[in-house]
């Protein structure tokens, strides 16, 4: 429990725009190691709790605790991919991935880390990629060279927001598997926003279902009813099938 991630009554609204927050009276919490999907229609907040979660806005009433954050600086504790890939196009794949060890502080072996990042790749499935330039990628790479990317800014938890949203679905099952073998292998928390109910009870242990704004917002928290591991027929199961209905429902009923 001294390790969950707990957001308490926590509101927010962008600068003049005070009377309507974004988010309003949120609370949850999430165990070590859980991965936990976060749904909710356009406009819901998702990102900006993602945001204020990376610590790049504060809350404008309640907290957030990341009991593992020693000195308040989440920059380099806090894994967080943003929508958009943001890999620099004018850098290789190297050398965007060398990018959080030139932003870490204290001086670091670069042919170590080089090194290092090499093994990576080759464990990402890009080996010999790594002098490539981002658009000579194909989207499914790409977001693997910006899922890498994100891991080597460290800390425990990883904030990914809609990582494969404009993926193939036969790509997208691919990064599925791969990403599940990572996090199982890593041990960290992952909080993943996404817009595919399929998606997100295939890969999660929970999903929260974010409302738009109002006084009060109220979060439907579900645990999905699978072991692990998981494979796509799993989603015929009949608790799954109305689990999707459900919310379907919700987040129709939502809008
Ligand atoms: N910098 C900003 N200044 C003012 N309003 C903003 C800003 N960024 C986002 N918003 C507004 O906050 C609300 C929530 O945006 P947010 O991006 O968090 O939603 P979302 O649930 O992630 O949406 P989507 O699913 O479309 O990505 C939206 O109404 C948006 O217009």
């Amino acid at each position: 429990m001294d390790n969950d991630i707990t957001i308490h009554n926590m509101s927010y609204a962008f600068p003049g725009k005070r009377d309507s927050p974004v988010l309003s009276n949120v609370s949850m919490r999430v165990a070590k190691g859980e991965f936990v999907s976060i749904i909710g229609s356009s406009g819901s907040g998702k990102s900006t709790l993602f945001k204020l979660l990376a610590g790049l806005l504060d809350p404008t009433h309640g907290t957030i605790e990341l009991p593992w954050i020693q000195d308040g600086k989440r920059l380099g504790q806090v894994a967080y991919m943003p929508q958009k890939d943001l890999l620099l196009s004018w850098r290789t794949v190297m050398e965007n991935c060398l990018l959080p060890s030139e932003f870490a502080s204290g001086r670091q072996d670069k042919v170590r880390v080089q090194a290092d990042i090499l093994a990576d790749l080759e464990r990402f499935g890009l080996s010999g990629y790594a002098h490539a330039y981002p658009d000579e990628l194909s989207g499914g790479m790409r977001q693997r060279v910006a899922l890498l990317r994100t891991l080597l800014t460290g800390g425990q938890l990883m904030l990914l927001d809609e990582p494969f949203g404009a993926l193939d679905a036969l790509t997208k099952r691919e990064m599925h598997r791969w990403l599940i073998e990572l996090w199982e292998g890593l041990g960290k928390t992952v909080l993943f926003i996404t817009h595919d109910i399929e998606e997100a009870l295939l890969l999660s242990d929970r999903i929260i279902l974010l409302t738009p704004g109002g006084q009060n917002q109220q979060l439907e928290d579900m645990t999905v009813p699978l072991p692990r591991p998981r494979h796509s027929d799993m989603i015929y199961e009949p608790a799954l099938v109305q689990m999707r209905r459900l919310l379907e429902e919700q987040l129709h009923a939502k809008r």
